[in-house]
């Protein structure tokens, strides 16, 4: 049995007669990149932020590492990167985090340690004001990760990030799990959490959808069919797959929600019945077409979210 790091039960948060999250449980485990995702205002901070201790919930509970969430042994065992850290601009940043470290009680070795980690140890000596956005980004990771927290969790941790920075945060967030780091990281863009989670929470109004591994949430894959005469290849699909197991793509193409394995019986069916094949194709759901068959939500540029 994995250890469970968060467990959510029915977490609820009412702000007036907003439910700003609605009875959402939830579990993390140890070791794994959770990713938390959901449009802009789907209730992923206010959920963190219970999970930090920082807010209350309206109804339910949190318990982060077998405690109730919010004590202060437990805060003390999660570094967060939430809602941009309060950095010194004119501090460089090994001093910024010098005087974290300070008042966490911890010594300038772990100061290096985690610059070392986050790639900033050649660029610590700088003033921070003179980072770039990314470079901010990561030393606030730098901070979350002072005296190695049991827990991670990074709200949105390549929001307004240029595509290299997106880059730099996605590998940073990989090689801290490759070290065996737990990570909860939200998320509005599918590509970002389909390429560096073990398992994803999907939000919506405050509701958690569907909790699973990115692989189960994508499901099958399903065969993009191009045959002719195209309403005599649907009748026979139809037969194999069921009527509501394929559906007309455009260009004579059907799609057919059987696996990867049916294509030789598919091929041949076809053939048999002197159907012409032109083209089978094995095509993966992305977890973009996953999300918008829960919620109705289209996605921007094919990456993100909207609300
Ligand atoms: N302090 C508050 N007072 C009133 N409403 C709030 C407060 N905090 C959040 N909300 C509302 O709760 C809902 C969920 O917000 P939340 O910030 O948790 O969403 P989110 O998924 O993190 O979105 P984003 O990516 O935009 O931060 C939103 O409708 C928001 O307007």
């Amino acid at each position: 049995m994995r250890e469970l790091v968060v467990e959510t039960d029915g977490l609820t948060k009412r702000y007036g007669d907003r439910l700003a999250v609605d009875r959402v449980s939830m579990t993390v485990m140890r070791g794994e990149v959770y990713g938390f995702l959901g449009p802009n205002g789907a209730g992923k901070t206010t959920t963190l932020r219970m999970m930090l201790g920082l807010i209350r919930p309206t109804a339910g509970s949190a318990s982060v590492l077998g405690r109730p969430a919010g004590r202060p042994d437990v805060t003390a065992r999660i570094g967060a990167l939430i809602e941009g850290p309060g950095f010194y601009p004119y501090l460089s940043g090994r001093d910024n985090l010098r005087t974290m470290a300070r008042y966490q009680g911890l010594p300038n070795t772990e100061v290096d340690r985690v610059l070392e980690m986050v790639d900033l140890a050649g660029r610590a000596k700088d003033a921070f004001k003179g980072y770039s956005l990314g470079m901010k980004q990561r030393l606030g990771v730098a901070a979350a990760m002072l005296g190695s927290p049991d827990l991670l969790v990074l709200d949105e941790p390549t929001n307004g990030l240029d595509p290299a920075g997106m880059a730099d945060m996605r590998a940073l967030v990989v090689s801290l799990a490759e070290a065996g780091q737990t990570v909860i990281l939200s998320s509005h863009i599918l590509a970002e959490v389909q390429e560096i989670c073990d398992r994803v929470g999907v939000i919506n109004n405050g509701r958690l959808l569907r909790e699973s591994t990115v692989a189960d949430l994508r499901g099958g894959a399903t065969l993009r069919v191009r045959a002719t005469p195209e309403d005599a290849a649907l009748a026979v699909l139809m037969r194999m797959a069921g009527d509501e197991g394929v559906r007309r793509i455009g260009n004579e193409t059907l799609e057919v929600d059987l696996p990867a394995t049916a294509t030789p019986d598919v091929v041949r069916q076809l053939v048999t019945h002197s159907i012409d094949v032109h083209e089978v194709a094995v095509a993966e759901r992305s977890l973009e077409d996953v999300f918008f068959e829960m919620t109705g939500n289209r996605t921007n540029s094919g990456q993100e979210l909207v609300s």
